[in-house]
């Protein structure tokens, strides 16, 4: 029996790291409620149920919308997800908002932050796929995990008959026993694969931009952890890669005080980071709705599990697009600080939207094509 054995789109749930991965079919309990209710409301069903007992799904960028998280009726592991299968779709490529309102956004959001009052925020963009054919989900992470051994992989069944499918390469967190486990990442470079990463690895390691990007995500996560943990180590930070991106990751642990404390919790607790929204939250969701011209949905939330013991990990939702019948839509943001170029963040975000364009098996040419359609 296969990972995907069984597979359904609209029911399943699929979770893939470097050592294992999880396909959860069914819901015996979906647990109502936004996410910020997610982690009582989950403990307190799992306390019920006990024994093997997990939640899994995904919460929402936003706090005031519904999670979709569930107790399924089976759920089994397996080894990691692996393969090269891809599902070869073609497509039709608009990006919605169009390069020039997000061009224009960066714009806005630099001189909001003229005033003080905003120090960093995320925008992003999206793009809408047209596929000439229903994409196959499984040959899709088999593709993700191939091209990125290291990443999340996921697909969650939304509402409305859509799934939420990525690979995102960010760890908001994972508990494992009293162990604690941050990645969090900011600061971005292409990768392209050729001569001139060693100058964009170079470039990105020297770069005070990026460094004050990505210390803001550190920052924030060290002062949620700590209330939590008896012990917290935040080294300096590392450039880390996708198969697409270079990136700035600090690797986090700490020692929970209290074993009491879910998985769950603890995500959001952390949700949502300045990987994510910016500095300070409030300002930076405020920026966000106003400038991004499009609804993230599920994008920029978490996806995971938890079990009934509290262990559980949850990853940042990010290098995902949701599908829906005959609609793909894409997500990739950048952080904008001062000292950020619109130009440059718009290159970053059409480099990120890469994952998932050679996930779909969309040709190197579609993919530079894109940076190009309007
Ligand atoms: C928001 C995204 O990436 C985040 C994670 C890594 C690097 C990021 C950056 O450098 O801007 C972003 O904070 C995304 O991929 O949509």
């Amino acid at each position: 029996m296969t990972l995907f054995d069984g597979y359904r789109p609209h029911s399943s749930f699929l979770y893939g790291t470097s050592e294992r991965a999880l396909h959860a079919k069914g819901a015996t309990v979906t647990l109502p409620g936004r996410g910020p209710e997610a982690p009582a409301r989950a403990a307190a069903v799992l306390r019920a149920l006990g024994g093997d007992a997990i939640v899994v799904g995904a919460i929402p960028f936003a706090d005031d919308e519904p999670a979709r998280l569930v107790v399924p009726e089976h759920y089994r592991w397996g080894p990691p997800i692996t393969g090269a299968a891809v599902p070869r779709v073609g497509a039709t490529v608009r990006a919605e908002p169009t390069e020039e309102h997000y061009l224009s956004a960066v714009h806005k959001a630099l001189s909001m932050m003229d005033g003080g009052g905003l120090a960093k925020t995320v925008l992003a963009r999206s793009l809408v796929l047209r596929p000439n054919r229903p994409v196959d989900l499984p040959a899709l992470l088999r593709g993700l995990a191939g091209r990125d051994p290291r990443g999340h992989t996921f697909a969650v069944p939304l509402p409305r008959r859509r799934v939420l499918a990525g690979a995102s390469p960010e760890l908001l967190v994972r508990r494992r026993g009293r162990v604690v486990t941050a990645h969090p990442l900011a600061g971005s470079r292409p990768r392209t694969g050729d001569g001139r990463d060693t100058a964009a690895v170079a470039e990105l390691r020297a770069s005070d931009k990026d460094h004050r990007e990505h210390a803001h995500v550190v920052d924030a996560i060290t002062a949620a952890l700590a209330p939590y943990c008896s012990r917290l180590r935040v080294p300096e930070p590392e450039v880390t890669g996708t198969a697409a991106m270079w990136h700035l990751g600090t690797l986090i642990t700490g020692e929970l005080a209290d074993p009491g404390t879910t998985a769950l919790e603890l995500a959001c607790a952390l949700h949502p980071t300045p990987a994510v929204c910016g500095t300070p939250t409030g300002a930076a969701r405020e920026a966000i709705t106003a400038l991004e011209g499009f609804h993230r949905g599920f994008y920029a939330g978490m996806v995971g599990w938890t079990d009934a013991a509290g262990d559980g990990e949850w990853a940042v939702a990010i290098r995902c697009a949701e599908f829906a019948e005959g609609e793909i839509r894409l997500f990739a943001g950048a952080g904008i600080v001062p000292g950020s170029h619109p130009d440059r963040e718009l290159a970053e975000t059409t480099a990120k939207f890469t994952t998932l364009l050679a996930g779909l098996g969309l040709e190197d040419g579609d993919v530079r094509r894109v940076h190009h359609v309007a």
